[in-house]
């Protein structure tokens, strides 16, 4: 993906390679309402909540089973057609060059506060693009990349494990995810870095979009002059503590093998693959 072919406010943070775009306002305030309000009530046997030792998710178009094979169901009314995160997605031409030129796999993740996700890869089940939609909280997601050598560096875990290579404590791209915002990560970042958010309750920033992180150390945040939400822009200027709330995050992803709707489900999503 080369910068200028995706939406017009978008902001490329990173190289041309390792690439990653956030999106302010990717949504409106009415329509992050509403989607709050139908991930919380949304029921369906097939698309109930999974609890995880530190946050629950449900899948939304289908799981993928064996052989990374997406076994598709319909995405849900509320992602398409309205408000349309999947045609909205399509829109930002991220997707553009992905087998189905569109996500056909979004994972809602739920985070109180305190909770996060250690510093992972999404894997190879997926095109490389990763659209990330924030709901309802701010987070602060950052980018890891692997160390050579054992020296300043920790072993951490991870969802799917890398062969025990280190990590680099030091994260390389730190990102403030406004409420309604979009984080695309694709290019080298996808496919030779990690990402995570800290399990902490709060964050302490100390002015010009300084972050003092879990260690004790301190990390920039690079688009900290581009966010512009009430409450949150002027401590990313001046300093201060934003808490963490409850947090619902869209990840949206295309899996490049997906197999027909399981039967007597119909699906509205196109393909061209
Ligand atoms: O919730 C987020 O913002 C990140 C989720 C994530 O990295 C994942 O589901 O792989
Ligand atoms: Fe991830």
């Amino acid at each position: 993906m080369q910068s200028g072919r995706i939406l017009s406010n978008d902001l490329l943070i990173s190289g041309a390679l390792t690439a990653a775009y956030y999106i302010p306002d990717f949504i409106t305030a009415d329509e992050e309402s509403y989607l709050l309000r139908k991930a919380s009530i949304h029921e369906s046997p097939k698309q109930k909540w999974k609890t995880l030792a530190n946050r629950r998710l449900q899948l939304w178009g289908g799981e993928i089973l064996r052989k990374n094979i997406l076994f598709r169901e319909e995405m849900p009314r509320f992602l398409t057609p309205y408000p349309d995160i999947v045609g909205r997605l399509k829109g930002t031409k991220a997707f553009e060059s992905s087998p189905h030129g569109e996500p056909n796999h979004i994972i809602l993740n739920e985070y109180l506060a305190g909770q996060g996700i250690m510093p992972h890869e999404d894997g190879p089940s997926y095109y490389p693009v990763v659209a990330t939609l924030s709901l309802g909280s701010h987070a602060v997601f950052h980018y890891y990349s692997y160390s050579k050598s054992e020296d300043g560096s920790m072993q951490v875990g991870s969802p799917r494990p890398s062969s025990g290579r280190t990590i680099n404590p030091a994260p390389v791209l730190s990102v403030f995810l406004e409420p309604r915002s979009v984080i695309i990560t694709t290019g080298d970042m996808y496919t030779s870095h990690l990402h995570g958010i800290d399990e902490v309750t709060d964050d302490n920033f100390m002015g010009n979009g300084r972050l003092r992180c879990q260690a004790g150390k301190e990390v920039m945040v690079s688009n900290w002059q581009a966010v512009r939400a009430e409450g949150m822009r002027d401590v990313l200027h001046f300093g201060g503590t934003l808490a963490r709330k409850t947090r619902f995050s869209l990840t949206c992803r295309d899996v490049e093998k997906a197999a027909a709707p399981l039967k007597g489900q119909a699906l509205r999503t196109s393909s061209r693959g």
